[in-house]
């Protein structure tokens, strides 16, 4: 059943702004190369110039849709689900995460950590980003901290934040996209040198998948 838009629906997260939902392969950090069904919410005033899904940022462009539909048509590709945007802490994460954990599915979130966290995950990818730094206590839940690398300063960046995640949270550098020829010789040379760190690269793009 189709449910009517409502933004009081919207703000209590019983309605989420889908920009799109597909089958893929996780193609960054520690799951890489495993299948997963990505959920994209619409949303993100964070503002990353070299973003690189720029047509999620405005909410306004992507239907409410029930939280209902969304895990019904999730339920139907896989039991890894990847929640992401957008930023979707920008919404509350507590019904939809609610209603895929009654299905038993395994939920993951790709984050900047900008607004508070909300939901239920079974993976949180934490990818901070500086100007809106993470707030409340997402550092110590963060399963992976990956820093996207655009130039050297964003080193020192990377172990100012892992400074700040808890002992055991796994530690990745990925390359800026449309950078990555230039940067991935300093980040190679960094892991080396630093090897608490990984390399992590957007494989999905290589394998020309979404
Ligand atoms: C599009 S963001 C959405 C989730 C959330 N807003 C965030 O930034 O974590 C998903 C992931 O892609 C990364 N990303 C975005 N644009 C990128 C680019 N041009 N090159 C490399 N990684 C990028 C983000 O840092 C984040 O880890
Ligand atoms: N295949 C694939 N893997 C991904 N890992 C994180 C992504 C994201 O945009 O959050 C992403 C994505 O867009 N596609
Ligand atoms: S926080 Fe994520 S979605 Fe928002 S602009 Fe940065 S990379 Fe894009
Ligand atoms: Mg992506």
């Amino acid at each position: 059943m189709k449910v009517k838009a409502d933004p009081k629906l919207v703000q209590k997260g019983l309605m989420l702004p889908l920009m799109e939902a597909f089958y893929t392969i996780q193609g960054e950090g520690y799951h890489k190369g495993t299948a997963a069904y990505f959920i994209r919410v619409g949303g993100c005033d964070v503002g990353c110039h070299w973003c690189d899904v720029k047509e999620s940022w405005d909410a306004e462009t992507h239907p409410p849709t029930a939280i209902g539909e969304i895990v019904e048509e999730a339920a139907r590709h896989s039991d890894t689900i990847v929640v992401t945007g957008g930023e979707p802490l920008t919404w509350d994460m507590g019904p939809l995460t609610e209603a895929l954990k009654e299905k038993g599915m395994k939920i993951h979130i790709e984050t900047s950590g900008a607004y508070p966290m909300t939901g239920h995950w079974d993976w949180v990818c934490l990818s901070p980003k500086k100007n809106k730094l993470p707030v409340g206590d997402i550092y110590g839940r963060a399963d992976e901290l990956k820093v996207i690398v655009y130039n050297r300063h964003d080193l020192k960046f990377a172990e100012e934040q892992a400074a700040r995640v808890r002992p055991g949270c796994l530690l990745y550098l990925q390359p800026e996209w449309s950078v990555r020829e230039k940067v991935t010789p300093f980040i190679v040379d960094y892991v080396m040198a630093h090897p608490k760190w990984r390399v992590s690269l957007q494989t999905h793009k290589y394998l020309n998948i979404p």
